[in-house]
Formats: structure tokens, sequence, C-alpha cells
């Protein structure tokens, strides 16, 4: 990233920021530098551009730097009406008025999001070409995958085959089907918290805003709309995306090892077990426990405890790939696993058993010797709550037997 500043300690924040984001920061004070820096390499992910330099006081380093193609931030300290039109001519990612530290979390957030919009599609449903463009081409200047389309029934194909587009932003006027049509016919295949949908038209009724949202919208914008504008809604309705994908994910996901928690488990394991079982796949519910975790706990502390569970958690997943994994709680966790044939899956889970007992794990500088009980059952057309409490019999008899070692459910509980 480039950060053009002349000020050393506005530079320097600017700097921490953009390498708190894991960019790669080249810095310059003036037009000048600028011009010597983007003569040897122009690949810059994105900038943030000082508006007024000692060389160049009145935004000229702006359409340098866009002359090359980078998308940039500019920065000033002038508020005037002037400035601001002149800089919104441009086709910049944004401006910042450094007005106090605000300035800075918000070059934060969009530095953020510039870098993580390439993984995010949106997708632009407009019978206008010229309008379409332009959407475009903002979204294009935030980074963003964009998907284009003039009509509502292309737009609904477009959705089925593209699982990474999360935005809509749809015209309201458009022949066959219009934007509150499309609104709708998207909210039956997909909610508000996967997928957000923009209405935008130039009818000035003001009740279209009220009907697009009643018809599922999130949001909705009226032509002719300013770049400022349209970022501020795109962006608020990315980032709620965004904040629901991170709660479910907390709220799926054991905190420790970063497997699916107990919850996680028991809202899919069925629904895998029912996939299974409609193609006739063969598979295992297994349950898997630390055998003596007490002991390691309190001969290497709790810290060390903690190092073995995220070890064997990364373990199980490079090993048990295509199996869903969750820790169950404490040093207990179940593994859903499909495979060719029963005999195959045991196999498959015993190395696994094995491969640990053979490999110390190392936790400072200590190697600790650990292994698992595990318990199974096999190819059961039982409610998963069922088959989980035979695997745990199956596991409490593998820890009776010795631990170490695999057991399989011999109840029936078809
Ligand atoms: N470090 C660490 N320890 C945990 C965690 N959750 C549970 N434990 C410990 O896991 C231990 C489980 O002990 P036990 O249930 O007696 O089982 P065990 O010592 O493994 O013995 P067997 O299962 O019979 O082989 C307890 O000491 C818990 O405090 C955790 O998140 N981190």
């Amino acid at each position: 990233m480039l950060v053009v500043e002349d000020s050393l300690a506005i530079s320097k924040i600017i700097q921490q920021i953009a390498e708190s984001l894991n960019y790669d920061v080249t810095v310059a004070a003036s037009l000048t530098e600028v011009k010597g820096i983007l003569e040897h390499k122009n690949d810059f992910y994105a900038a943030t551009l000082d508006y007024s330099l000692p060389d160049a006081q009145d935004g000229e380093v702006i359409e340098h730097v866009l002359s090359h193609g980078i998308p940039s931030v500019v920065m000033t300290g002038r508020m005037d009406e002037k400035t601001r039109n002149k800089i919104l001519s441009l086709p910049v990612i944004d401006y910042i008025p450094k007005e106090n530290s605000q300035a800075f979390m918000y070059l934060k957030r969009i530095l953020f999001w510039q870098k993580r919009n390439k993984g995010t599609a949106v997708l632009v449903v407009d019978d206008s070409k010229a309008a379409r463009n332009h959407i475009v081409e903002l979204l294009k200047r935030r980074n963003f995958t964009v998907f284009v389309t003039d009509t509502g029934k292309k737009a609904l194909d477009l959705l089925t085959r593209n699982p990474t587009i999360k935005l809509v932003v749809t015209d309201l006027e458009m022949p066959e089907m219009d934007g509150i049509e499309l609104t709708n016919e998207i909210r039956k295949h997909y909610s508000r918290d996967k997928l957000a949908v923009i209405g935008i038209s130039g009818v000035s009724n003001s009740m279209l805003s009220a009907r697009f949202i009643k018809n599922g919208a999130d949001d909705f914008l009226r032509k002719p709309f300013c770049p400022e504008e349209f970022y501020c809604r795109l962006m608020q309705n990315i980032e709620n995306l965004y904040n629901i994908e991170q709660i479910q994910k907390a709220a799926n996901t054991d905190y420790l090892t970063e497997l699916h928690n107990r919850r996680s488990f028991f809202t899919n394991g069925q629904g895998y077990i029912n996939k299974y079982l409609s193609n006739e796949v063969h598979y295992a519910l297994a349950m898997l426990d630390i055998d003596f975790f007490k002991k390691i706990n309190d001969e290497y502390g709790h810290d060390a405890g903690d190092h073995i569970l995220k070890v064997l958690s990364s373990f199980m997943r490079k090993h048990l790939t295509s199996a869903l994994l969750a820790r169950l709680g404490g040093e207990e966790f179940a593994v859903l696993i499909p495979g060719i044939e029963q005999e195959q899956i045991v196999n498959r889970l015993d190395d696994f058993r094995r491969a640990l007992a053979a490999a110390p794990i190392h936790f400072e500088q200590h190697q600790i010797h650990c292994s698992i009980s595990i318990g199974i059952v096999l190819n059961s057309r039982a409610p998963l709550s069922e088959q989980l409490t035979a695997a745990d019999v199956a596991l409490y008899q593998a820890k009776e037997n010795g631990r170490n070692q695999i057991c399989i459910s011999n109840k029936t509980i078809d």
C-alpha cells in the first residue's frame, strides 16, 4: 500500500493502521517522491493520499496516482464544499476529512474492507446499460467481485450458480419481472442473514422505499444518488452481514479448538446422517476421549492441557478430512465420518488413534505422550442423540478395556 503524507506524525499513524491489517507499506511525502516510486512500482493494492503536499497543494497527486489505476482514499484537512466536490468528481474510493481520531477509525474500516471485499460478490440487476455500468464502476473501486444482468429471471439463475453473491442491487423498473417481484422471489430462497438486497429507482414515489422493504429488501436508494451515499448504504449492509456471520460463527464454534461445538454438531449432524442414509453411504459416529487427561493437567499444568486439545484438534482436521468434527466439551470429541465401507472407516479411525499415541506432543520443554479411546456406532438409522449415547457406552467400554483403543457398539439401535 502507498501512503502519501507530508506530516510525519500522521504518516506514522496511517502506516500503523495499514500494517495492523497486514498491508506492506511504502511511504512518500511529496508528489516528486510519488512520481519516483511509481516509475518503478505501481501494483499497489491501495493508496492514501494527502490532498495538500508541499509541491502539489491542490490535490494534483490524486490524478497522478489514479492514472496508475491504484484505488485511493484521499485524506484532507480542507473541509470546504469546493474541495469536497472536486475530490468526489474523481474515481476515488472515498475521502476522509482529517478532523479527529474518528478519521483514522474510518480509514481503518475502509482499508479492512478493501482487502475483504474481493471475496464478496455483488449482483447488479438493471435493464439500463448506462445505470449498470455506473454501479459496476463504483463497486469495482471498492474491490468487490461483480456480476451483472439485465433481467430478474437471469438474476435468480446467477444467484443459484454463485453462492459467493452476498448482495443484490436491483433496479425497480425492468421488463417481465420488476425489482420488487425479484426481491420477493429472492426472499423465498435466501434469508436476510445470508443475502442483502438494495432496491433502486428513479421514480419519485415516496411509497416505493417502503414497498421494496416490505417485500424483503434491506435498503433503498433513489436515483440519481451520489457515490458517497451509495457507499454508505452498501457498506452498512455488507457490515451487517459480516457481523451476523461472526456472531453465528462464534455461537457454533468451540473457542479453544475452533472445531464445531456441541450445539453446531447437534444442529448439523442429523442432516449429514440423513444424507448418508438416503445415498446409502457407509458412515460412523465416533466419540473420542483423551485418556488420563486429568493427570496431564495435574502434571504439566492447564496450559499444557489446552495445548494438547488444540494439537489434537488440528490433527483431527488433517487426518479425518471429510468428517464433521466437534468438541462436545472438556476432552471429549465427536466425529461423523463417511467412508467406502465399514471396515475402512474403522481402520481410518484406528490409524488416527495409533498415530496420535506414537507421536509425543511438544509443550515448552516437555514431550507429552497422550492417547485416546474411541467408541463407534456404524451405519445406524437411529436419531443422532441415541447414536451418541450408544457411542458413549462403547467409549466407556474402550476405557474399561484398558484405554488407547477402539470399541464398536454391539447394541443394535436401528
Ligand atoms: N486444560 C484443560 N482441561 C480441561 C478442559 N476441560 C476439561 N478439562 C479437564 O479434563 C479432565 C477430565 O478428567 P476426567 O474426566 O477425570 O478424565 P480423564 O482424566 O481423562 O480420565 P479417563 O477419561 O478416564 O481416561 C478434568 O481434569 C478437567 O478439568 C479444558 O478446556 N482445558
